[in-house]
């Protein structure tokens, strides 16, 4: 739920809080076709005060109407232990999601702070979508990528039990690798759709006998439309996605 005000169809400009207004309206006509949301925090405070105030109102809203649907603060956060806590309770406990996502270049006891929240989920980046994850991500530390130094530290972590992982679809080929390190850790993946990932080969080597996989697609589905049919346009494009998955299922059972 990636929310900027120069995509969203025009005539919904003219309602006194039009984020809330497009999320709503995204939410009522996809809830059926979703197990998560996943508010990027970025669209939100890039509005100041109204922004974060359209968080609270879709949050609350998807709280309310469909409590079994996962949510993810999409924030990628990560300080000192103190300052980690207080992005903890934010998110945790004010806004209410079931997880956030954070950053792993701090350290442990930069995330151990929002594993300690019980019946909460810490999303850390582990190899990301964008071309800047070959920057760092991959070097070697002493003769392993570094991002398999992140999974297999990350294990030791109090409460690690809570942690899940962020790898990028247009990563396919390294799902293999990762699973070798974490075979039973829910990744969340983003990079379907706008970003040309590709679903078949993620789940070829991504999915666990339980399927592990938090599939996303934003732009893709949100943006289908922008006229006054968007939400069923958005629930067309969901639907579609939705069956392709059922798909690649089904041909593995
Ligand atoms: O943590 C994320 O969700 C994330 C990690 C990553 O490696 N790549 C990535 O695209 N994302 C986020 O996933 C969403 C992808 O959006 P679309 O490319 O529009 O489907 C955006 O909110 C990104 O910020």
């Amino acid at each position: 739920m990636d929310v900027d005000l120069n995509k969203i169809p025009k005539h919904l400009l003219k309602e006194e809080d039009p984020i809330f207004a497009f999320n709503k309206a995204i939410i009522d006509a996809t809830h059926h076709l979703c197990v998560a949301y996943k508010p990027n925090t970025a669209f939100y405070e890039a509005y100041g005060i109204k922004g974060w105030k359209a968080l609270e109102k879709t949050i609350k809203y998807l709280n309310k109407n469909h409590p079994e649907i996962f949510t993810i603060a999409d924030a990628k956060r990560g300080d000192i232990g103190n300052t980690s806590t207080m992005y903890a309770t934010a998110f945790f406990e004010d806004l209410a999601f079931d997880s956030v996502t954070v950053a792993p270049y701090m350290g442990k006891d930069s995330v151990e702070p929002f594993l300690s929240f019980e019946d909460k989920h810490t999303i850390m980046l582990a190899l990301t979508s964008n071309q800047g994850a070959f920057d760092f991500q991959t070097i070697l530390v002493d003769g392993k990528e570094l991002y398999k130094q992140v999974l297999e530290t990350s294990k030791s972590w109090k409460n690690s039990k809570n942690l899940m992982y962020v790898v990028g679809a247009t990563k396919a080929e390294y799902f293999a690798d990762i699973r070798s390190i974490i075979p039973d850790s829910f990744l969340l993946v983003p990079g379907v759709g706008a970003q040309g990932g590709n679903l078949q080969d993620v789940c070829k080597y991504g999915m666990t006998d339980a399927v592990g996989l938090l599939i996303n697609s934003s732009r893709g589905i949100i943006y289908a439309s922008n006229k006054e049919d968007f939400a069923q346009t958005a629930a067309l494009k969901a639907e579609e996605l939705q069956r392709e998955m059922a798909q690649i299922l089904s041909d593995q059972s």
